[in-house]
């Protein structure tokens, strides 16, 4: 791991409410300022729409200060059960108190590069002045490859120190053709928390935990400059792991 990056890992039962707890305890820390929030799909999708809303509930996050964006996109039309903006528009945000949050999501439509483009441009323009943007929380999950956001293992997406948002169109996990956030947006965060739940994680989280790789999985190269990075984790994901975790409890 990166020196100076402050790491917890955090082992509970379920992670949705400490995740969603997570997010509001960040949100509530951001008082009267704009709450810059970046999501993730697959997984996160249920648990964020189940435990987000209650935990908003309970406490002072107001989404009508958040700006949320979404650290990838498959590019299918926002219908499609595979769109991570369709899935929160539809199931997420009529849950959260009015008024919602501000929303950047990538427009449909576009070819690979023209929507990478666009929503690219999108950021640029929610966050003046910022050669790259820095949101105040990342929410990311893993893929039992090792994937995050839509950046695969081995692919050529990894080694990008220019743009903000690239275009895949080789995905090897389908849909093929997304967009996603490049590295230096993940890096540039206040604080990004890694969630994974599930046995089928156990040995990609111990790679990238306690592995000192040469040629490091996606998910192992997201160590914030500045920012904290926190994992939380069930504890069949965690059950690999040999380093020191934080049992039922989150920082
Ligand atoms: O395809 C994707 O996969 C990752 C991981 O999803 P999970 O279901 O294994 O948690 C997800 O974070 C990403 O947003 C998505 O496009």
């Amino acid at each position: 791991m990166a020196p100076g990056v402050a790491r917890s890992v955090s082992v509970l039962p379920e992670p949705g409410p400490a995740l969603a707890r997570f997010v509001a305890q960040r949100a509530a820390a951001a008082g009267g300022g704009r709450f810059a929030l970046g999501l993730s799909g697959g997984s996160l999708v249920e648990l964020l729409t189940r435990h987000l809303p209650p935990a908003i509930a309970a406490g002072p996050a107001a989404p009508a200060r958040w700006l949320l964006a979404f650290c990838d996109e498959r590019l299918v039309p926002p219908e499609h059960p595979e769109s991570t903006a369709g899935a929160y528009q539809a199931r997420l945000l009529p849950r959260l108190p009015g008024p919602g949050p501000r929303v950047l999501a990538p427009s449909p439509g576009l070819a690979p590069a023209a929507a990478a483009a666009d929503y690219a441009a999108k950021l640029r323009q929610a966050f003046p002045g910022e050669d790259v943007p820095v949101f105040d929380l990342l929410v990311l999950g893993v893929g039992p490859d090792g994937h995050t956001c839509s950046l695969f293992p081995g692919h050529p997406l990894l080694q990008e120190k220019e743009t903000i948002v690239a275009a895949i169109t080789d995905s090897p996990k389908p849909p093929p053709e997304r967009i996603t956030f490049t590295l230096p947006v993940l890096n540039a965060a206040r604080a990004v928390v890694f969630v994974a739940s599930g046995e089928g994680k156990a040995a990609v989280v111990k790679r990238i935990l306690e592995g000192d790789e040469e040629n490091p999985l996606p998910a192992a190269r997201v160590q914030p400059h500045s920012g904290q990075l926190c994992w939380i984790l069930d504890e069949a994901a965690a059950k690999e792991l040999t380093i020191p975790v934080e049992k039922h409890s989150i920082p």
